[in-house]
């Protein structure tokens, strides 16, 4: 059994451990470009995910993988369009006049709403937007949105499943009479990759998925892919209230691609390389998950860092001896800085903790690797240092790294559009600590505060207290679906 508890901040994290194997967290590139890509030497550790198939089995515990099509990363695109020109309606943002402000107390909350909305809609086809969501839940005691939430999912069994039945239903109904249905969503290609070898009895006679599978990847896509992008945009919505500097870099490329009057079409992604830069960044720097685990299937090596003092001498460089059985997880927040490197937790230890303190680290892989810096991602970087999604472009990583990249690059451009977003106590406030702050020390006391995380199943926002100042540059316009 594995459990996570964060401490108050990304960079001390303590992972537990409940069995008595040694393990090694794995921090260094070449190290974990081998856990990744090595896929007969290292494996994903499926037993771990047994609890995942609450609702049937799924992509992680089978290893059927579905893809996304570029169909469907245009419809995420949409979709978040939407969703947020919607959000700026609801909030009561959109008829704020030039330079007015308004508070969000927790940007998180947002965040999770809207995420969850993308997902719900791009991925399985639910109603758009909130309102059409509340009327679908006739019959199922609740809203397919909130069925597939995580917050609900005891109570949430029932309704999801009825709700996925039905969907599925009708979806292979379309397919088998032929009807190419209009929404190229995951469902659609989860479905029609089962239609063909799925039996009269709804159950999959060769390769394709059982009706049991379709529901247990809806659930566990649900899983994945909503509080990871939530959380993720929370985190570079508050480096970017800590960072004006690097917020009104951003705004050049913002006004450039949307200008006044224009209607954001998914074209406009591809011209958007800055305000990936600020998700990647955010991600290096508050990886949402942080501990990757994998384990090997054979007595084997891994390559060590060369000033590493564990590893052993040989050939070219150092190397440590990995025992078959052995737990090797990738150390994502590890992969920042690499200060302690990789931790080795002898037999009997039950519990591993990585301690990361300000004092013993030393910059390895990154320059500078402690400060928030995106223009780095315009230039070449060091792809296997880079490894929220999994590391290693060959390895078998997040199916949906460019779902969530189309989504969070959408709503984070769409939102600096049309807002500055500053901290909720910023210098001159009320606030006694940041007052008492000298200037070189306010950037730090402002992260402490939004950057700091809390316990929770990824890496999760503690409280991000924003104020929105609405821009003066004209609006875009919400695309017709
Ligand atoms: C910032 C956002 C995200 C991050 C940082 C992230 C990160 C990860 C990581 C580290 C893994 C483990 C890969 C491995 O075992 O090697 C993973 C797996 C997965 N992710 Fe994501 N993810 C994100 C968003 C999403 C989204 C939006 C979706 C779906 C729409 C998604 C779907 C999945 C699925 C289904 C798996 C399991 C793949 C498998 O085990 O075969 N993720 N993700």
């Amino acid at each position: 059994m594995l459990v996570y508890k964060q401490l108050n901040t990304s960079i001390i994290s303590t992972v537990a451990f409940i069995d008595n194997r040694t393990t090694y967290s794995v921090s260094s590139p070449r190290a974990c470009k081998i856990l990744n890509a090595d896929r007969r030497r290292f494996q994903k550790p499926v037993a771990l995910y047994e609890i995942l198939k609450v609702f049937g089995s799924n992509v992680v515990v089978t290893e059927v993988a579905p893809g996304f099509s570029e169909k469907v990363f245009e419809l995420v695109w949409d979709t978040s369009t939407w969703i947020v020109l919607d959000l700026f309606k609801s909030e009561g943002w959109d008829t704020m006049a030039p330079g007015e402000e308004k508070e969000v107390r927790n940007i998180p909350e947002i965040t999770l709403k809207v995420t969850l909305a993308v997902l719900a809609t791009a991925s399985f086809g639910a109603p758009l937007g909130p309102q059409q969501d509340k009327e679908a839940t006739t019959g199922h005691g609740m809203s397919f949105v909130e069925a597939i939430s995580l917050q609900r999912i005891k109570r949430a069994d029932h309704a999801l499943r009825a709700y996925m039945h039905g969907m599925i239903a009708t979806r292979r109904e379309e397919i088998q009479r032929g009807e190419v249905s209009a929404k190229h969503d995951l469902l659609n290609a989860l479905v029609e990759s089962s239609v063909q070898d799925t039996t009269e009895e709804g159950g999959a006679a060769g390769g394709g998925l059982s009706d049991d599978e379709l529901v247990g990847n809806t659930w566990i896509f649900a899983l994945a892919g909503h509080e990871t992008s939530a959380h993720s945009l929370a985190f570079a919505i508050a480096y970017l209230a800590i960072h004006q500097d690097k917020q009104a870099w951003l705004y050049e490329e913002l006004l450039d691609v949307f200008p006044a009057d224009h209607t954001p079409v998914y074209s406009d992604y591809a011209r958007l390389p800055r305000t990936l830069a600020v998700i990647y960044e955010t991600l290096r720097l508050h990886p949402a998950v942080v501990y990757i685990p994998k384990y090997a299937t054979e007595d084997t090596w891994l390559p060590d860092e060369p000033d590493n003092d564990v590893g052993e001498e040989e050939g070219e460089g150092k190397r440590v001896f990995v025992p078959k059985g052995t737990q090797c997880g990738i150390d994502t927040v590890g992969l920042r800085e690499s200060a302690l490197g990789r931790r080795r937790v002898e037999e009997s230890t039950l519990i591993l903790i990585i301690h990361r303190s300000w004092k013993d680290r030393h910059p390895r892989y990154w320059k500078n690797p402690d400060v928030f810096l995106p223009e780095r991602f315009m230039e070449d970087y060091d792809r296997d240092a880079f490894a929220p999604f999994s590391a290693g472009a060959r390895g078998k990583s997040c199916i949906g790294r460019k779902f969530s990249e189309v989504e969070n690059v959408c709503v984070l451009a769409l939102l600096l559009r049309h807002y500055r977003i500053l901290p909720l106590s910023a210098k001159g406030s009320s606030d006694e600590a940041l007052d008492e702050a000298d200037d070189t020390r306010v950037n730090e006391v402002l992260a402490e505060r939004l950057l700091a995380t809390k316990p929770g199943v990824t890496l999760t926002p503690k409280e991000i207290g924003v104020r929105l100042v609405k821009r003066g540059d004209g609006d875009v316009r919400a695309p017709m679906l």
